[in-house]
């Protein structure tokens, strides 16, 4: 489903080097936990996947396509295929939960009558049926956090990418956001999670890959007890501790 192929990023206005040389990929209807310290390079992991970002060397592949061949709508065409989140949820705050949810209905073109029952099956998955006319600051944080992900999972994409999608909430909090992705991951979508939450990588056993200063040095699967498959590579000066 994705693969990157010798990916190597540098970010251009400050020559960071965020990737270097990472061959990886995931297959349809995995289930992946990216880890690794802050400035590994797990945002930009994910960037890449969402084609927000090109590599500097090697090549991003989604459903077998290089993404840095993709043309105006087709990149627009790609990011329908993927439910982003964020840490911080993004809702618009001067529309209601179902208005927010309605506008990438509107966006993505879905016709107007699908609406009604394609927002209430989203929000039933996120237990906020009850809050559809609420405006997003009069929402918990963790309810925020859920409605974000009802909007991405609105139209049912085939891979789901959350960034810290846990890192502003509290332990039960988290863990009801990963019971909705499990959920995802069970109707059969491809599920990457970049995390700095120990605690989600015990709820739920899933495939490990670990950064380092931009370079996979783990990559394990459950069951495997603690192999490393990757060596680390050559210091070539990252960012220390990173
Ligand atoms: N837009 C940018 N321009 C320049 N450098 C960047 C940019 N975004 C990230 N970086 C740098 O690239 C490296 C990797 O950053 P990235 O955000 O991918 O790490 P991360 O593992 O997601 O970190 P965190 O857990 O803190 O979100 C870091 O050194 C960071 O400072």
């Amino acid at each position: 489903m994705i693969a990157f192929h010798r990916v190597s990023l540098e970010y251009p206005r400050t020559g960071t080097k965020a990737l270097y040389n990472v061959s990886l990929e995931v297959k349809k209807g995995e289930f992946v936990f990216v880890v690794g310290h802050s400035g590994a390079g797990k945002s930009t992991l994910l960037a890449l996947v969402h084609r927000r970002l090109i590599p500097t060397q090697g090549a991003v592949y989604f459903a077998g396509q290089n993404l840095k061949a993709l043309r105006g709508d087709q990149v627009a065409y790609h990011r329908r295929r993927i439910g982003m989140v964020f840490q911080d949820h993004r809702l618009l705050a001067d529309m209601t939960v179902e208005e927010n949810l309605a506008f990438v209905l509107q966006v993505q073109g879905v016709p107007r009558k699908e609406w009604p029952e394609r927002i209430a099956t989203a929000l039933r998955r996120v237990g906020l049926a009850h809050k559809k006319r609420a405006f997003p600051e009069e929402l918990s944080v963790g309810e925020a956090q859920r409605v974000a992900l009802a909007r991405a999972l609105l139209l049912d994409p085939p891979v789901i990418l959350a960034d810290e999608p846990t890192g502003n909430l509290d332990p039960e909090n988290a863990l009801q956001v990963l019971d909705i992705l499990k959920a995802a991951h069970q109707r059969g979508a491809t599920v990457v999670v970049a995390t700095h939450s120990r605690e989600l990588l015990e709820a739920y056993p899933a495939r490990v890959v670990a950064l380092k200063a931009g370079q996979v040095v783990r990559d394990e699967r459950p069951g495997e007890g603690g192999s490393i498959r990757v060596r680390e590579g050559p210091d070539r000066g990252g960012k220390e501790g990173a």
